[in-house]
């Protein structure tokens, strides 16, 4: 068993401040994690200052916080972020402010299904399935609709090509862009591209009720979310509001990846949100020489948990270099002819066949 977050907690609690109180009393301390590794734990968390100014009169006590939690046994790494409670400016729109209380549902109404892709960890494909599902699924007819919900690291704009702002010529709706047939918007066409974000809870969920429910979607038969990895407050209010009519969990092969993956289930089904299936990706590599096949993140993992768990295997995706570069150049591989598009289509068939979308 790694270090505890209570013992983290206790120690960050003896860190005073110039008030007389602490970081833990002040409840300045956010988005603690830690995560096991052969070294010991990696320990990250956000200090968060009432304002930018304040923000920057604490880097002494930034700095002494990482040294505390580094001096604790067991502890490897230590990442202490500052950040300010204001949100950061939005271009037309007060992007991530603290959601009004609603009673509306979440799904606009002129959404037919919403289809959320998660994942457990980052990195393993998540937004590459998502991009590509969604214009398969507008290459079969549908009217799709793509929401990056990705706050931390949204990539949709660049693996859709479409780095143009998003308008909200009256400060209200927020007209989305449309690139592959597919209607689409992300946090990250409202953000400087370089930003990190680092926002609290009720400020995400005020950007994820702007996004679903102040973007001109019009008629759509299926939204795509591309989820954060992980299993925070974004996938939480999604399914705790029965917004989500099935969930998708990419995987690669790897039992780290496997691991979680599990846990992104585990979620949806304590939230009684549908799964739909298991997507795993970087399956294998074959040589483009000598076709030779090699299992670089192992092989049958998420099969073998699809089944354990009764959930479907919808698709195994081969690590390909022209989906990657299709990605990175901003025409997902699903919009050309191949193999890859191929795949993409028979998921999206499928998925219609079954009344999914
Ligand atoms: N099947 C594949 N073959 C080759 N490269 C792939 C494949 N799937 C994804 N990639 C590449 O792997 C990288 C990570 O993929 P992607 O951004 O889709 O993952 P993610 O799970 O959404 O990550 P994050 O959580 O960080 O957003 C990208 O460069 C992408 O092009």
């Amino acid at each position: 068993m790694g270090i505890s977050r209570e013992i983290i907690l206790q120690r960050l609690s003896e860190l005073t401040l110039p008030a007389g109180n602490n970081l833990i009393s002040a409840d300045m301390v956010r988005a603690l994690t830690v995560e096991d590794s052969p070294a010991g734990a990696v320990v990250r968390f956000v200090i968060e200052a009432p304002n930018a100014d304040e923000a920057r009169q604490m880097e002494p006590l930034r700095a002494a916080s990482e040294r505390a939690v580094k001096a604790l046994d067991g502890v490897a790494t230590v990442q202490a972020a500052l950040t300010a409670h204001e949100a950061p400016k939005a271009p037309s729109l007060k992007v991530g402010g603290h959601p009004k209380p609603q009673t509306a549902p979440l799904k606009p109404q002129s959404i037919k299904k919403i289809i959320a892709v998660g994942s457990g960890k980052g990195g393993v494909g998540k937004s590459t399935v998502s991009s590509n599902l969604a214009v398969a699924l507008a290459r079969a007819g549908k009217k799709v609709g793509l929401l990056d919900a990705d706050i931390y690291g949204p990539s949709q704009p660049r693996m859709m090509g479409t780095t143009k702002r998003a308008a909200s010529p009256d400060g209200k709706i927020i007209e989305p862009l449309v690139a592959h047939g597919v209607t689409m918007m992300s946090i990250g066409l409202m953000l400087d591209e370089a930003k990190a974000v680092v926002w609290r809870g009720p400020m995400l969920m005020g950007a994820l009720q702007q996004m679903m429910g102040q973007v001109n979607w019009g008629e759509l038969d299926v939204l795509v979310i591309d989820l954060p990895p992980g299993t925070g407050d974004i996938q939480l209010t999604l399914g705790q509001r029965g917004a989500v009519d099935g969930a998708i969990v990419v995987s690669t092969p790897q039992d780290v990846a496997l691991l979680d993956a599990r846990k992104a289930l585990d979620m949806f089904m304590t939230m009684k949100t549908p799964i739909l299936g298991l997507i795993e990706n970087m399956s294998v590599f074959v040589c483009p020489s000598c076709g030779h096949e090699a299992h670089i993140f192992g092989h049958g993992g998420v099969a073998a948990e699809a089944t354990a768990l009764g959930v479907p295997l919808l698709a195994s995706l081969p690590i390909d270099l022209e989906t990657r570069l299709a990605g990175d150049a901003g025409t997902p591989i699903a919009v050309g002819q191949g193999a890859m598009a191929d795949a993409y289509a028979a998921l999206a068939q499928h998925l219609i066949e079954s009344g999914a979308v």
